[in-house]
């Protein structure tokens, strides 16, 4: 209080001398109150408590080595004096760690455990370890069962085994245990309880084959995990991992398993701490069982054979992705363990028909190993597992801070002039009394932009009068982009909005700064801008869920496709979105070039992330509507509805990428002028849009789309349709407004971001968000300097019919993947399209054109509408020589 009052009273004259007011410097003063939470929390604290931890260990091992050869003398000391004249006084112990040294471990062994003692320093270890790496290395609950086993076991049958002895090698709790128990059982009997102890400890640790040597008989097994596990790129799932550890007989060491075999027992000795090590895996100590921490490899890309259909994001196979993760010297575990298993069992190329088969097998093991260990029943799928993290690629990735953003001296409101405000208000009144519409109250509400007058008519004035007489009223105010809403929605007051003279900026970085936006949980979180009482309109463009822009020129639409595209870059991580950019104009979206690596997709072998060309737009489109289907597949194989759902169960690890299955990224496709590619493609360009409108919402693919000239023939009503939520900047007719927002008023806007948005059923007014080129320059910047992907994102392939015509049925240009085809639709005895698609992979022209080939090859019959083609090969046998005469 005092201080505000000193301030005010402060002399003019005094002024100058105090600092200029900066916010930001006013902001960092109040930020570093510390909170206790956070600090428990710090990576840093974990650290320090790392490295007090195993120096503890250390101390212990070397207090207690040392008490092995000093105790005698140390420990009379110990006796003689009190614990305060032994640590403070000048007593003279042998120990090397000193008096406290002497006094801890003659604590640890006489007083406690003998010489179990040891087992603290191990325990000392793993949690210093632990805390030090910054992830369960070691897993704690279990050891410490074991260290409270040991204690037991050891300091008791150390006191029953040495009894008499003047080294205190059970301590006081052995003695005690071994005094009990001897007087309970006799002598014989607490031999034979710790006999028992220790085989049973020894026997549930290693689980010992008791079964007479027939065992031997046990035919060798086929090696189907081999080339799984060589030639899938996603062989780190528990099941794979179970068929790994499966003990395997001595005959069924197969070269491609030896690998794998080999490893065994060490595996088991180990088991407990390199179950849950992805560390030990970058360290090339193959390891199979990896359940906790291996997430499943979210992308599958298909086996060698080129131009993989299948979208795939942290693209794992390419051996660069490989070489470049292994450089990194940290893990993303599952990339690591691929590479490591590729050059234990450099097995023959998996075909692709055999996975299906493969994952049963490795089902069977699975079933079979589950009783058997305790590890083995950490990977049940009903076991909870730590949840798969698909940011895990990018683990290092930052998000663009807001000091990348500038303010535009948007950080209030400018005060509108009172005497404005008061004429505008008389002119409303006198206008509408000339019309005869008496007002009850008038009030004003200053936005950024424009400045909402809201009536409340006398009682009895129609509300359709006014609105009759709105283009009247306009002219009478004479005042540009004036606009009447009449009434309010939900209100019943008339509103008049009339623009201010003094315009202020709206920008970009407040809005991100936003509490609603910083805390918004949204999906897909776009801050577009503000409303006329200044709130702050965030959306979620996943619910709207496709959007259409249009605008004049000029008129804002550009900084308000890069507003929504900055907004989620501040809130999504590369492994959660995707964006295909389509720019015919070439210039408005190329800043987003730099992020291509981490947040684009594009088509397999297309230099450019971003398409300019319409040809390939027409690709593209086609290439998401494959995405869109596929993603339909996976979401129905996994049961679920949405991607959403989709994604929980994945992270969950109840879905298996072996059958598919990946994290789906969202994709949004932006395309800055529609306009343009109507006019040269048409129909090309509007059904596949049209189609991923209609579809495409569920499966996390969402559309924005822009346009100059938004006309009926742009526009159409298939488009207009699918597009629930509009975005108007100024346009140049009434016409142009409805067509857009199906109702007049965007061609009373001013420009410059002043926009209308048609949402939900509502109409808002707001002011677009300003961001200037530099500062998206500047994030893209900042996101590209960032270690990315090795490619973009890569859309399932797509081939343009018209590219293959008349070539289709010519078995020469046969498709790469005929054979395998074939060898699908004969094993399985079903003629379906969709089968291949499933089965291989591929979006449904590809699978299509397969079948015609097959078709021609005799190897299917002729195409029965929604019916399975009938089969005409029935052997695999048959089919190979059908291959043979065909090469
Ligand atoms: N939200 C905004 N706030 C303030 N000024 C804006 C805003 N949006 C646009 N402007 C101003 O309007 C100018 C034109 O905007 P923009 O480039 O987005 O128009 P456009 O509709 O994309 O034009 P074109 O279709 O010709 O590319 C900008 O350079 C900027 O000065």
């Amino acid at each position: 209080m005092s201080k505000n009052k000193l301030k005010t009273e402060k002399p003019e004259s005094k002024k100058p001398k105090a600092p200029a007011p900066n916010p930001d410097v006013l902001k960092k003063d109040k930020e570093p109150e510390v909170k206790v939470k956070e600090l428990v929390k710090d990576e840093r604290t974990h650290k320090v408590m790392g490295v007090f931890f195993l120096l503890l260990s250390v101390y212990c091992f070397i207090a207690f080595t040392s008490y092995l050869f000093t105790w005698e003398d140390d420990q009379d000391k110990v006796f003689r004096y009190s614990t305060k004249e032994l640590l403070i006084g000048d007593v003279k112990v042998d120990n090397l760690l000193g008096r406290l040294g002497a006094y801890v471990s003659h604590n640890f062994f006489y007083n406690g455990v003998g010489i179990a003692a040891y087992l603290f320093c191990y325990f000392f270890f793993i949690i210093g370890v632990n805390f030090i790496v910054g992830r369960r290395v070691f897993r704690v609950w279990r050891n410490v069962k074991y260290i409270i086993f040991g204690l037991l076991f050891i300091s008791m049958s150390m006191a029953f085994v040495a009894n008499g002895a003047d080294f205190p090698w059970g301590g006081a709790l052995g003695n005690a245990l071994d005094k009990w128990t001897s007087g309970f059982v006799g002598k014989t009997g607490t031999a034979l309880l710790l006999l028992v102890a220790g085989f049973s400890w020894l026997i549930w640790k290693f689980n010992f084959n008791f079964k007479w040597p027939e065992k031997k008989v046990k035919p060798p097994k086929p090696a189907p995990v081999a080339p799984v596990v060589a030639t899938s790129p996603v062989p780190a799932t528990p099941a794979a991992n179970m068929q790994a550890t499966a003990p395997v007989p001595e005959p069924a060491r197969g070269n491609s398993l030896k690998g794998n075999v080999s490893m065994a027992p060490q595996l088991q000795e180990e088991e407990e701490e390199v179950e849950e090590i992805p560390m030990q895996l970058i360290e090339k100590e193959v390891e199979p069982v990896m359940p906790a921490h291996v997430p499943y490899m979210p992308p599958v890309a298909p086996t060698p054979p080129p131009q993989p259909p299948v979208a795939k994001m942290p693209a794992p196979p390419e051996p660069e992705m490989i070489e470049e993760e292994e450089e990194e010297e940290e893990d993303p575990g599952p990339l690591l363990y691929v590479e490591e298993v590729l050059e234990e069992a450099p097995a023959p190329p998996k075909k692709r028909n055999q996975p299906e088969e493969v994952a049963f097998e490795i089902k069977e093991t699975f079933k079979d190993e589950e009783d058997d260990t305790e590890e083995l029943a950490t990977v049940r799928p009903t076991v909870p597992v730590d949840p798969y993290d698909p940011s895990l690629d990018l683990r290092d990735y930052r998000y663009p801070g807001l000091d990348l953003l500038e303010n535009h001296n948007a950080d209030k409101i400018i005060v509108q002039d009172t005497g404005e405000l008061e004429k505008n208000k008389n002119q409303i009144i006198d206008t509408l009394k000339n019309y005869d519409i008496s007002i009850q109250k008038i009030s004003a509400t200053v936005g950024p932009t424009v400045t909402l007058y809201e009536i409340v008519p006398a009682a009895g004035v129609r509300i359709s009068r006014i609105k009759n007489l709105e283009d009247d009223i306009a002219l009478s105010l004479s005042a540009l982009g004036i606009r009447i809403i009449a009434p309010i929605p939900g209100k019943g007051t008339i509103g008049i909005e009339v623009p201010n003279v003094k315009k202020s900026i709206v920008s970009l970085k407040n809005l991100l700064a936003s509490e609603k936006f910083q805390s918004s949980t949204m999906d897909l979180p776009i801050a577009l801008g503000k409303k006329i009482d200044n709130e702050n309109f965030i959306a979620d463009l996943a619910k709207m869920p496709h959007l259409l822009m249009a605008g004049a020129t000029g008129q804002g639409k550009s900084v308000g496709i890069n507003t929504l595209l900055v907004s989620l870059l501040y809130k999504k991580h590369p492994s959660q979105l995707k964006f295909v950019l389509v720019d015919p104009k070439k210039v408005e979206l190329s800043l987003y070039k730099l992020i291509e690596k981490h947040f684009l997709a594009k088509l397999p072998g297309e230099d450019d992330a971003i398409i300019t060309d319409t040809k390939k737009v027409i690709h593209t489109l086609n290439a998401l509507c494959i995405e869109m289907d596929l993603r339909y597949d996976l979401l129905k194989e996994a049961g679920t509805r949405n991607i959403r759902e989709y994604n929980a169960k994945f992270t969950q690890r109840r879905l298996n990428p072996q059958k598919g299955h990946r994290y789906l990224p969202f994709i949004v496709l932006v395309v800055d002028e529609f306009a343009d590619l109507i006019m040269t493609a048409g129909k090309e360009v509007e059904m596949p849009i049209a189609r991923l409108a209609q579809l495409a919402r569920a499966v996390g693919i969402h559309l924005i789309i822009a346009t100059q000239r938004p006309s009926v023939n742009i526009i159409t009503g298939t488009i207009k349709a699918n597009f629930p939520a509009r975005v108007a900047f100024k346009v140049s007719s009434k016409i142009d407004s409805r067509t857009i927002l199906d109702i007049g008023g965007a061609e009373q806007l001013i420009g410059q971001g002043d926009m209308l948005v048609s949402f939900n059923g509502e109409l808002v007014r707001l002011q677009c968000a300003f961001v200037d080129t530099p500062e998206v320059e500047s994030v893209a910047e900042f996101i590209g300097h960032q270690k990315g992907y090795p490619d973009a994102f890569l859309l399932p392939e797509y081939v343009d019919d018209k590219d293959t015509d008349g070539k289709e049925l010519s078995l020469a240009d046969r498709d790469p993947l005929f054979e395998e085809a074939a060898q699908v639709i004969v094993q399985n005895q079903q003629g379906s399209t969709s089968l291949l698609q499933r089965r291989m992979k591929l979006g449904y022209n590809r699978a299509g054109r397969l079948m015609d080939q097959l078709e021609a090859a005799g190897i299917v019959g002729p195409n029965m509408g929604s019916k399975a083609r009938d089969v005409l090969v029935k052997t695999e046998s048959e089919l190979q020589e059908i291959l043979n005469d065909l090469l």
